[in-house]
């Protein structure tokens, strides 16, 4: 399957460019934007690292892309930039019976849902860390290779995509050179949100629910090159207490190879929204771009 390019829009020293491609693990079309940053232009620069960016709730591919200000940073250090969606879309996509903005459309949780009616299109784990960057290096990368979307790369998300970010680093520990997460849902399995979607993507079986849990992997993934996960969240974020709960991720590292290892910055007065993500996305960047190798 191949890409279209829905739009190329020159931006910062680079190109963004609009995606959308067929999906064989969603079956269905998926829109993801990416940005090239202007060394992809340059001659003779050696290969471009890529970090995935993985959005929250209600989110496209296009509020972080307007909002978060990566592509000065993408620049600044010379990686790209991905931004998958955030579940599959589509008439035929069944969504949440109740209506609600936290579970079904752009809300599919990074998850392989198990259940009926969700398990055929909802496929979100699989389509971001298997399907969408082979697709991607295939794409990009026919002639000569320039951008490595498969070995030097990175993973950080919003809130839902900050959940997504940790569980798939934990659970690729081998692939992702680092992970950072701004506000992100640390303990799905015990708020709200995750039990929402987990027991509707998953169903009953909390010990598959224990599998995509950072508070149940931090003890099964043995942190090996000693890497440190950056996280931020604001003292004035509304979902901070009893949706996002990254004490209990500080709680969980105690006694693994992860203890002293997640730097949890709780910043005063910054709430849940995009004001309070572009803040940090520089100190992001830069945490990234060294695991990166690009400083
Ligand atoms: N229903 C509200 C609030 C939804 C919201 O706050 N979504 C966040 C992610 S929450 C966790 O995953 C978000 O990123 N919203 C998009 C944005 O551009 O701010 C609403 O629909 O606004």
């Amino acid at each position: 399957m191949s890409f279209k390019i829905n739009q190329e829009i020159a931006c910062c020293g680079g190109k963004l460019l609009k995606l959308s491609h067929q999906s064989s693990e969603t079956k269905t079309a998926m829109d993801v934007n990416i940005y090239l940053p202007k060394q992809y232009y340059e001659e003779g620069i050696t290969l471009i690292p890529v970090i995935y960016y993985l959005s929250g709730l209600t989110c496209s591919p296009q509020n972080a892309t307007e909002k978060a200000f990566w592509q000065v940073q993408a620049d600044k250090y010379g990686f790209a930039i991905v931004f998958p969606d955030t579940s599959p879309r589509g008439e035929k996509v069944p969504d949440d019976p109740e209506k609600g903005w936290d579970f079904g459309l752009a809300a599919g949780f990074y998850v392989d849902a198990t259940q009926e009616p969700y398990k055929t299109n909802y496929r979100m784990f699989s389509y971001v860390h298997e399907e969408l960057p082979k697709e991607l290096d295939s794409y990009f990368n026919k002639e000569n290779t320039k951008i490595d979307f498969l070995d030097n790369v990175a993973i950080t998300g919003h809130s839902m995509g900050g959940f997504g970010a940790l569980s798939g680093y934990l659970k690729y520990y081998n692939r992702y050179k680092s992970c950072s997460a701004f506000a992100p849902i640390a303990n799905p399995t015990n708020v709200p949100w995750g039990i929402k979607a987990l027991s509707g993507y998953l169903g009953s079986d909390k010990e598959l629910w224990a599998q995509y849990d950072p508070c149940s992997l931090v003890s099964e993934v043995d942190n090996t090159r000693q890497s440190t996960i950056l996280i931020h969240c604001g003292t004035k974020d509304p979902f901070l207490k009893d949706q996002l709960k990254p004490e209990q991720l500080q709680e969980a590292v105690k006694n693994t190879s992860w203890e002293g290892k997640i730097d949890l910055k709780i910043v005063e007065g910054f709430d849940h929204s995009y004001f309070f993500i572009s803040t940090f996305v520089p100190e992001h960047a830069e945490f990234h771009a060294k695991n990166l190798g690009l400083i």
